[in-house]
């Protein structure tokens, strides 16, 4: 059989509804598994689908003719091949390619017209050649996934990175055990190690068998300025200038089964004299069940956690018993076009009508993230490597979340300072510029990453400056939409969100260049010994020397603290104004 009919054949079923998945029509039955490229074919195919469907909506002729074709999926096979597979034509002869190619030049006007006018998805698809991501070149994973290291997080609700690190060395051997460079608090152990569910630490919930995509989420939201915002310092004595003695509150809006939620908790109680609390909220109650039981394992039981069977969407923004939230994890249900292990990636990926609503549901709950008004930092995150549930969200949400703000706030992108070493950034799609699409992260399992592919996106609530103002901050040096700048201001930097809400961004280790990295057989992974620099647990940053601002600024009285902001921004001017001059005698001297 010819490998066009081969990929015909497989595609058949998959365009029922209710058919079986691809992996299990062509993996799963006793026969000989289809090539790689028959494979890919069909996958591209079924992805290109919609693009098809509207190429021939625009040509009437090539439709009418198609419609007496029998074999429908050998149609679209090859309409794929003509229009957007490798070759940009079909390869061999038959009589369904001789009624396509009657029509060709009507098709590609036709593939031209809907790349200039279609929606960004479709712009996607066309330009990717029918793949998903850019540079992807296949539907498979590049490494097979049984190759890809083991990622194992460490809570540090229970232990520490360099117990872990001991102990996995005893375990698995010191030569076995790296440090990711990129992602905090993650151990990267070889494919071959296996006996993992023996290890007394996992056994404890001490460490955390969690596939590294995931783990980025909860780094982006608790780490993305790099302030440590959420620590917000001793705790008050009761009744002392109405203060609230608990910590801030975070929401992880689409929590279950928790891997998400026991990692902010973790992240945002490190090292913190207050508590922070994570509400973690989930519509489905079995699911909530889970979550319970896992956040009893990994410690966040004691307050720390708190799981409530509700459905975000009907959290009124309003609730006064949310005064204390600050931020929102949203990892809302998706497509899960991204897990490779999941069989029913790739023909759920391409149902367009599921993907429609999947991707409404989720800019519905993005937007309504952005309508708390107490809220100031916000992850969206997906397991989906379709611009339909990322990038267009993403930038969907920033144009109806902004409409609905008051005037002098609004929300922006911002590349998350705590992921500025992670390589794989956003797609620029229409409504979102090339800057905001590098503060975006992605990982991609089809382009040579070995995690499951995802998507991160971190926003902040900003105050719009006046005319001539710089906006955002005051001080200057936010890491706002700026693909350059992930670092992190030499100096202190203050940014106001909202009257009396401040943050302060120290300079410190934050500003300065990323190490380069020593490979070991894994991108960004670097074997270190225990006890060596990056394992201890992390200290709250010093406050710059040039800050005027003192880290901890809970004690401060707003009146005092304006103050203090305003000459510190003068001091700041007037340095650049000296750094300015300097430079220009600096040239002429040359
Ligand atoms: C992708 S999963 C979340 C995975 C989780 N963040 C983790 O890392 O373990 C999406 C979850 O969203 C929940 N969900 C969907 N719609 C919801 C809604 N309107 N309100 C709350 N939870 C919802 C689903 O029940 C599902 O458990």
């Amino acid at each position: 059989m010819n490998q066009y009919k081969e990929a015909s054949k497989l595609l058949g079923p998959l365009l029922k509804k209710n058919g079986p998945g691809l992996k299990s029509l062509a993996f799963g039955g006793k026969k000989k598994a289809p090539s790689k490229a028959v494979y890919a074919t069909v996958c591209h195919t079924l992805r290109s689908k919609q693009v098809l469907d509207g190429v021939l909506g625009i040509v009437d002729k090539a439709r009418k003719d198609f419609e007496g074709l029998r074999d429908k999926e050998l149609m679209y096979i090859l309409l794929y091949e003509l229009l957007l597979g490798p070759y940009k034509g079909i390869r061999g002869g038959g009589g369904v390619k001789r009624v396509i190619m009657k029509h060709e030049k009507a098709l590609q006007a036709a593939l031209v017209q809907l790349a200039t006018e279609g929606d960004a998805a479709t712009k996607n698809v066309i330009s990717s050649g029918g793949g998903l991501t850019s540079g992807e070149g296949s539907s498979l994973p590049t490494v097979k996934p049984s190759h890809w290291p083991k990622y194992i997080r460490v809570n540090t609700l229970k232990a520490t990175l360099s117990e872990a690190v001991s102990s996995a060395k005893e375990k698995f051997g010191e030569a076995n055990v790296a440090v990711h460079q990129v992602v905090d608090n993650v151990l990267v152990l070889p494919s071959t190690v296996n006996d993992l569910y023996e290890w007394d630490m996992i056994v404890r919930g001490e460490v955390i068998i969690q596939d590294l995509s995931s783990c980025l989420t909860a780094v982006a939201l608790g780490g993305g300025n790099g302030t440590r915002w959420w620590d917000v310092g001793p705790a008050k004595k009761k009744g002392k200038k109405g203060k609230d003695k608990n910590g801030v509150v975070m929401l992880d809006a689409c929590a279950a089964p928790g891997n998400k939620t026991t990692h902010l908790a973790a992240i945002v109680n490190d090292g913190c004299e207050v508590q922070n609390q994570v509400i973690a909220l989930d519509r489905a109650s079995e699911r909530i069940k889970i979550l319970e039981k896992r956040v009893k394992l990994l410690g966040g039981d004691s307050g720390v956690v708190e799981p409530r069977h509700q459905d975000f969407l009907k959290v009124d923004s309003g609730d006064a018993g949310l005064k204390n939230l600050r931020a929102i994890l949203l990892d809302p249900s998706c497509s899960g076009s991204g897990i490779v292990n999941s069989p029913d990636r790739v023909e759920n990926s391409d149902s367009s009508e599921r993907l429609r609503s999947l991707a409404s549901f989720q800019l519905l709950a993005l937007v309504h993230s952005m309508s708390f008004p107490q809220v100031n930092y916000i992850a969206y995150s997906t397991c989906s490597v379709n611009v339909e549930e990322d990038e267009a969200v993403v930038a969907k949400a920033l144009k109806e979340g902004n409409a609905k703000l008051e005037g002098g706030e609004r929300w922006q992108l911002v590349a998350p300072v705590s992921l500025k070493g992670w390589k794989r950034r956003g797609l620029e799609v229409e409504g979102l510029t090339k800057e905001q699409a590098a503060c975006l992260c992605r990982s991609d399992p089809f382009d040579g990453d070995v995690t499951n592919g995802f998507f991160v996106s971190y926003f902040e609530r900003v105050k719009v400056a006046g005319e001539g103002k710089r906006e955002g901050t005051i001080g200057g040096g936010g890491v706002g939409e700026n693909a350059d700048n992930y670092e992190l201001p030499e100096g202190g930097a203050v940014k106001v969100f909202k009257e009396g809400m401040f943050k302060v961004e120290e300079g410190g280790e934050g500003g300065k260049k990323q190490k380069k990295k020593k490979g070991a057989g894994v991108k960004g992974v670097e074997v270190k010994g225990a006890g060596s620099k990056g394992e201890g647990e992390k200290k709250r940053k010093a406050p710059s020397q040039h800050s005027m601002v003192p880290a901890d600024i809970s004690d401060i009285p707003k009146k005092k603290l304006k103050k203090m902001l305003y000459k510190q921004r003068q001091r700041e001017q007037k340095l650049e104004r000296m750094k300015k001059k300097k430079k220009a005698e600096g040239g002429k001297r040359v």
